[in-house]
């Protein structure tokens, strides 16, 4: 591919739950020079001048939840605007998985404050209206939540550890009724479901499939 330098790159989210294997995916795609790959910038909320949002969120979410929610969605805003000169950029979730799965649990649940609720949703309106946010697709790595249950515990990630089933079994339902159900939010591209409960040998097939789909658009976007 030539260098793109101001146009916008084919631009796709990478969704899912918490174990179903978006860093994984991601990684398949870090041998193709022309694709820019965004992870989720957990060690920024790990460490955000010395202090552990992730963990101080799980230890105590209804204390931490709203501090963290923002400073996630700061981190996505970030990530979403960052300029790109590859054709391709993959993007691990989203301003968008932010409010519609995360922040509405949270909310649904009330570890969120209404009140905390409301000013979480003005500043994604706000976002969403005021901020051009491309994406192109969506990949949706579909998991059932018991498997992605046991990847947390296999992975072993510290702050995680207390994450239990019920959990994943909502963020689940969120995960469907936006990007499957279309019963929730509009979806701001075309969805591609893969099925993430494949073992790491057998995905590769599936992740190839995706390759195909992802690079060829990409090349339209290219060539246009
Ligand atoms: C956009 C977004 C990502 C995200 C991740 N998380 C949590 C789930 C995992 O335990 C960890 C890394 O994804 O952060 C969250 O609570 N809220 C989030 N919102």
């Amino acid at each position: 591919y030539h260098k793109m330098a101001n146009t916008k790159p084919f631009t796709v989210f990478v969704e899912g739950n918490i174990g179903s294997g978006k860093t994984t995916f991601l990684e398949h795609f870090r041998q193709f020079e022309d694709i820019t790959l965004l992870t989720e910038p957990v060690e920024e909320w790990r460490n955000l001048r010395g202090w552990n949002l992730l963990d101080l969120m799980y230890k105590d979410p209804s204390k931490w939840a709203m501090a963290f929610q923002a400073y996630v969605s700061l981190t996505m805003l970030d990530m979403h605007r960052r300029p790109t000169t590859t054709p391709v950029k993959l993007m691990e979730r989203s301003i968008y998985s932010a409010r519609y799965c995360f922040v509405e649990h949270m909310q649904r649940s009330g570890i969120l404050h209404p009140a905390q609720f409301a000013v979480l949703d003005e500043w994604f309106r706000f976002i969403h209206t005021e901020i051009p946010i491309e994406a192109d697709l969506i990949v949706y790595l579909k998991t059932d939540p018991k498997i992605a249950y046991e990847r947390i515990k296999r992975r072993a990630r510290s702050e995680e550890q207390c994450v239990p089933l019920s959990y994943l079994e909502e963020l689940h339902k969120l995960h469907e009724d936006w990007l499957v159900n279309r019963t929730f939010a509009e979806c701001p591209a075309p969805v591609l479901v893969i099925d993430a409960d494949l073992d790491l040998s057998q995905i590769t097939e599936e992740y190839k499939k995706t390759e195909h789909q992802i690079l060829r658009k990409a090349v339209d976007v290219v060539m246009r």
